[in-house]
């Protein structure tokens, strides 16, 4: 007898309207928002729209969390879940939280050696030139490109798995709305729109938690979804895990993902210009706090979300009454896994159409959110006035800035019907990216151009190109030793994409520091602090890059010009007694600085230790397999996480601006009354 699996296609529960109504829809009045705030800071507040130096921690802090909730977060995560059980959900988080608070250093090197750089391009084309600026603008499109294609890719899978909508609409439907915000609403308008994207994506995680472990018929409490998950270990055992347990950290799958997540992440933090415009975007002191803080609260998101979805596919599968389940009554089929519909197919269940509706919106606000931030970062990249017109006005740069958003929306959605014309899913991209081949040789060229006195050019490029070209050898070789044959399948396994993703991380720091190390360099990184100055003085923005903050106003050019006469005005040479004040200044930041720096280092140390180490690997080796109390008690440290991480996202960002919404809400009181008294 045959035991070949069978599989259905994937039910819509939703009618194509609602899906092109959330895409059209939600996606224009995400816009018409934007557009209202913006007029309102810019009719009642003293700050513009694109001005950044005011941006508080918790502000900053939000804006990383929703930039770095992708669609893959919430959709790869529960693919975990229900591929490996509870070790799933853990390490997709471990994968991104320690990046994201060590980022914390880094930006608080930007500080110390660039405070006046855009982009960590300018950084690197003062320090190295024309060649290595080419070269990592081409990583740094890269990047973007890959982050891309995986937020469309998620977001139309799961708009056309949920209502039929045609993907390809889907994916030229979605940057759309998207574009017209960032344009209309700079910089500022995209934090705002991460601050009450924040409050959906924890509400939505919240209702899922509520349903799944609290009300649903289907499950309805913690207990229930422990025994259909030992039943699930029996019917359909994971290979790898003590006793084929769902419910359990000694998983050798888990791990693997856990080690190629930890590794690969780096790349989407350091060669994503999304997270240094924010470690750019506010005050120095807050930067680090700001990223140590978003660190932490993201890490609830996977995990929460992924504990409760994806671990309630995989019990749903074992209960024969349901057939609401998506697929019923089969399982997900491997390509319906690997395009991350296990949390919708959960959704679904748990929550009937309503669930549907849910997790259509939450997987939409992860995309639009991280897209924005994908699409300043990306008009940040641009390098037309680098290359093509030295002597652009500012009113120009932005006009060039606003198309070149358009052209990449556009391109974005071109990108991913290209992807999904070519059978490559979300698994697929997000493996590519996380393996790491081509992005991760990147990063230690990149954070050491902002901290390390020593690095030279050649180390850089022997670093890049090196790691690059071996890091994609180990991969094909990996993939055709361990899997037998090269192809794409292959190419996406767990060990093929460790091979590249080990190699193209320590061979390019290995040859970096090691290149740079037979010469050293002596760089005292006064070329890189100056260059704020050297733009003003200029008149011209002979460090590299274009504006990062897409302006929609002169003024704003105006109150940036100010600000950067203040910082100039601090980083003149000396040359009269006032200077030496200055100079006092100066060293106190800089010490202060340094201070950042060793607690961004103490703090991301003891996290990494706590989430790697101390948490997982005991259980790992000591092969536990979760009991009922102890899974309850995992589950709800899960919830806490999550009330926390949302408690703060929403409330911090409030508190810090209560004086400003006072002047706006203030203001606009008295214009409405002024105007009804007339
Ligand atoms: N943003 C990530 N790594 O999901």
């Amino acid at each position: 007898m045959s035991s070949e699996p069978s599989y259905s296609e994937f039910k819509p529960l939703l009618a194509q309207s609602v899906g092109y109504g959330v895409v059209v829809g939600v996606g224009f009045f995400f816009a018409a928002l934007m557009l209202i705030l913006t007029t309102l800071q810019l009719k009642f507040f003293k700050f513009s729209p694109a001005s950044s130096e005011e941006f508080t921690p918790g502000l900053v802090c939000c804006g990383i969390v929703s930039a770095w909730t992708w669609s893959a977060t919430l959709l790869q995560s529960s693919t975990a879940a229900y591929t490996f059980g509870v070790s799933g959900p853990w390490w997709y988080g471990v994968g991104g939280t320690i990046q994201v608070a060590m980022f914390g250093m880094v930006a608080s090197k930007v500080k110390q050696n660039a405070n006046g750089a855009h982009t960590f391009l300018e950084i690197v084309k003062i320090r190295f030139g024309t060649s290595a600026h080419i070269l990592f603008t081409f990583y740094g499109f890269l990047c973007i490109l890959v982050v891309c294609g995986s937020l469309l890719l998620g977001g139309s899978a799961t708009v056309n798995a949920l209502t039929g909508m045609n993907i390809v609409a889907a994916c030229f439907l979605l940057p759309i709305g998207i574009a017209v915000y960032v344009i209309f609403g700079g910089l500022r308008a995209t934090f705002i729109c991460d601050w009450s994207h924040t409050i959906i994506l924890f509400i939505i995680i919240y209702i899922f938690a509520f349903r799944a472990y609290g009300t649903s018929p289907a499950i309805g409490s913690v207990s229930r979804l422990y025994d259909l998950l030992e039943q699930a270990s029996i019917d359909t055992p994971v290979v790898g895990n003590q006793g084929g347990s769902y419910l359990t950290m000694k998983s050798n799958q888990g791990l693997v993902f856990g080690a190629v997540t930890i590794l690969s992440g780096f790349t989407g933090v350091v060669c994503d210009q999304g997270y240094w415009q924010r470690a750019i975007a506010s005050h120095p002191e807050s930067t680090t706090k700001a990223y140590m803080l978003g660190g932490i609260s993201w890490f609830a998101v996977p995990w929460a979300f992924a504990s409760c979805l994806g671990l309630s596919a995989r019990a749903l599968l074992t209960n024969a009454s349901l057939p609401n389940f998506p697929t019923y009554p089969f399982p997900l089929s491997p390509s319906q896994t690997s395009a991350g519909l296990a949390a919708p197919a959960a959704a679904a269940v748990l929550m009937g159409k309503g669930g549907a509706i849910t997790v259509l919106l939450v997987v939409f606000m992860a995309v639009t959110s991280a897209a924005s931030a994908e699409l300043i970062g990306v008009s940040s990249l641009f390098i037309y006035r680098t290359y093509f017109r030295p002597n652009a006005t500012g009113d120009e740069i932005v006009r060039v800035s606003h198309y070149f958003i358009c052209f990449w929306a556009l391109w974005m959605g071109c990108w991913a019907t290209i992807l999904n014309a070519a059978h490559i899913d979300l698994g697929w991209v997000n493996y590519l990216e996380y393996r790491g081949s081509i992005l991760s040789p990147a990063v230690i060229p990149i954070g050491l151009t902002v901290s390390w006195s020593k690095l030279t050019k050649a180390g850089v490029f022997c670093g890049a190109i090196g790691g690059a070209i071996l890091g994609m050898l180990a991969w094909m070789i990996g993939c055709w030793k361990i899997y037998g044959q090269i192809n794409i399948t292959n190419l996406a396994q767990p060990y093929s994409a460790l091979c590249s993703s080990l190699t193209g991380l320590f061979v390019s720091g290995i040859l970096t520091v090691g290149v740079s190390l037979l010469s050293p360099a002596d760089y005292d990184f006064s070329g890189t602090r100056a260059i704020a100055t050297l733009e003003d003085t200029n008149g011209s923005n002979i460090s590299g890059d274009d504006t990062p903050d897409i302006t929609s106003d002169t003024e704003s050019q105006k109150e940036r010009k100010g600000t950067s006469e203040k910082e100039s005005s601090l980083k003149q040479p000396v040359s009269d007694i006032m200077e030496v004040g200055l100079e006092k200044d100066e060293e106190t930041r800089t010490r202060s600085l340094k201070m950042v720096f060793k607690k961004a280092l103490i703090y991301s140390s003891i996290l990494t230790l706590i989430v790697v180490i101390l948490v997982p690997l005991p259980m790992f080796f000591s092969h536990y397999i979760f009991s009922k109390k102890f899974y309850t008690f995992w589950t709800a440290c899960s919830i806490i996480w999550a009330l926390a991480s949302g408690t703060f996202c929403i409330v911090l960002p409030l508190w810090e601006s209560r004086n400003e919404i006072g002047t706006i809400l203030g203001s606009a009181y008295r214009s409405i009354r002024k105007r009804s008294s007339l």
